[in-house]
């Protein structure tokens, strides 16, 4: 790239996707991996932990941290209100219930004598989905005597522990119970109905269940979802046996659809694919969401999403320093779109790497991942003069700890600890510092208490700090103290600080050193 601005001292921003920081125990899969490199730079170089959950980065209060939230922040230089506070909000100040768009979709049904269906992750993991947020949409249904009312519960087993799936599906018919009315349609395990990874054929089986009845079908709905033999997230597309064994519902011309996932990047597939199924076979519906999604379909969402203009993606671009983005396609979107609070516009002074494994790994025995791949394009971008900042996410410790494997993740975080090495190798030669942080917890916890006290896997999200650690660059870094109590928001104004520029005027956070 020729004309960029020359960087104050160029650097590598390294995100560890999951990496938290929990005092050692027998589930902390991270204090129980060999990870010399980490350890020593965490001891000898400014380092400390940041906030990633809860208030602090714009979630509700408690609420563990993740994969957008974190990008979002870290990118954006501030607590941004996300989704799921949004929703919650306009339910608790009454805004939702009273909402145009939903009294419509449901007066219109009531008048047409058509249904109304709601789509969603079935948990409170607060991740991608709030069961809770069920109550306010079936009592406004109730409300405008819809005549059928059909919930099709995707479970979860991924964002709160396994074998908890029948237990959320009790919760939905007390939920519906309460609002008198409501039945289950159907139940889908999240790997079919709320694949990112392109496998459209796991979407489609879900599609087909919900549009068309298509599926296992079961005159008890929750059966499905009582011990699942692949675990809560793959409980094959079940469907309510109706008379003479046909499905109790499918979607008509004229019904209603509300997706209450508040988070878009895994319903983008399953609403696609719904829309243009339906559209296929000539059913018009009326198509909702409770957030706002980025599909390619037409989607009216009941809450609009936080602006994020005048993070880092801006501040580079003003300062015209060029930015190479790299990571492997599980969170490619996350070191871009995300990064770039939610903006899709290509920037000159961006260059994206999408780094894809050679095959569909079983995580739990490839728990390097692409690794090796991600780690030679850092390289490779960090001895280029013209890159001011290398930004890359190393996947392994979250994506291996949601398999819930604690072997498994305690092998991918001392892959991770070799890689950082390397990295931070090169940047030293180069004479870039390294900023290396977690944009949330997770294998710092790999371990939940059951209902009856014992120890069951856990593969979720935690709500524990995350480190974050400064090698190398100018001099009168090595030395400093790292400030105490900051939040992932410190981050972009630190990054900026190191590039020798001013955090951006909209960046509440400070630097950190
Ligand atoms: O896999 C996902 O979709 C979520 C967990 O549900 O994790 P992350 O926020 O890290 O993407
Ligand atoms: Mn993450
Ligand atoms: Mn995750």
């Amino acid at each position: 790239m020729t004309g960029l601005g020359t960087p104050g001292s160029p650097g590598v921003l390294l995100v560890l996707d999951g990496w938290g920081h929990a005092p050692p125990d027998r589930g902390n899969a991270l204090a129980l991996a060999r990870t010399p490199f980490l350890d020593s730079i965490r001891a000898t170089c400014p380092a400390g932990l940041l906030q990633a959950s809860g208030e602090a980065v714009g979630l509700l209060p408690d609420t563990v941290g993740n994969s957008e939230t974190g990008h979002l922040i870290i990118g954006a230089g501030r607590a941004l209100p996300y989704d799921s506070l949004l929703v919650r909000q306009h339910i608790d100040s009454g805004a939702m219930r009273g909402h145009p768009r939903l009294n419509e979709m449901c007066a219109a049904a009531a008048s047409a004598d058509r249904a109304l269906h709601l789509v969603g992750l079935c948990s409170d993991g607060q991740i991608h989905s709030d069961l809770n947020h069920l109550g306010v949409l079936l009592a406004t249904a109730a409300a405008h005597r819809v005549p059928r009312v059909w919930v099709h519960a995707i479970t979860d087993g991924r964002d709160v522990a396994d074998g908890t799936a029948a237990r959320y599906l009790a919760q939905v018919e007390r939920l519906m119970a309460d609002a008198g009315t409501g039945r289950l349609a159907t139940v889908i395990g999240r790997g079919y109905a709320m694949d990112k990874s392109g496998r459209h054929d796991l979407t489609e089986a879900a599609v087909l269940a919900m549009a068309d009845g298509r599926g296992l079908l079961r005159h008890r709905l929750r059966e499905a979802a009582e011990n699942p033999e692949r675990g809560d997230e793959w409980v094959p597309p079940s469907v309510l046996a109706g008379t003479g064994d046909r499905p109790a519902a499918t979607m008509a011309d004229q019904d209603a659809v509300l997706f209450f996932n508040f988070r878009s990047d895994r319903v983008r597939q399953l609403v696609d694919g719904l829309a243009d199924h339906l559209e296929r076979t000539g059913r018009k519906t009326w198509l909702s969401s409770l957030a706002q999604y980025d599909t390619r379909a037409e989607v009216e969402p009941l809450t609009r999403r936080a602006g994020a203009s005048g993070g880092l993606a801006d501040e580079l671009e003003r300062a015209r320093l060029l930015s190479v983005r790299i990571a492997e396609r599980e969170k490619f979107e996350h070191v871009t779109y995300y990064l770039n609070g939610r903006d899709p516009r290509p920037r000159a002074t961006e260059e994206h790497v999408r780094v894809v494994a050679d095959s569909a790994p079983d995580y739990r025995r490839r728990p390097q991942m692409g690794l090796a791949q991600v780690v030679d394009a850092v390289c490779s971008a960090a001895t280029r003069s013209d890159v001011a900042l290398v930004v890359a996410n190393l996947a392994n410790i979250d994506v291996v700890g949601h398999t819930g494997d604690l072997g498994a993740t305690v092998r991918a975080a001392e892959h991770t600890d070799a890689a950082v090495r390397r990295i931070a190798a090169v940047a030293g030669e180069q004479g870039r510092w390294m900023l290396a942080v977690g944009d949330h917890g997770n294998a710092e916890q790999m371990l939940q208490r059951g209902p009856d006290g014992a120890p069951l896997p856990y593969g979720g999200h935690t709500t524990n700090p995350v480190p974050v650690v400064v090698t190398g660059g100018a001099e009168h870094i090595a030395g400093r103290a790292m400030a105490e109590g900051g939040s992932l928001a410190d981050v972009a104004p630190t990054v900026l600080k190191l590039l020798g520029r001013e955090p951006g005027p909209a960046m509440e956070g400070s630097p950190l050193l």
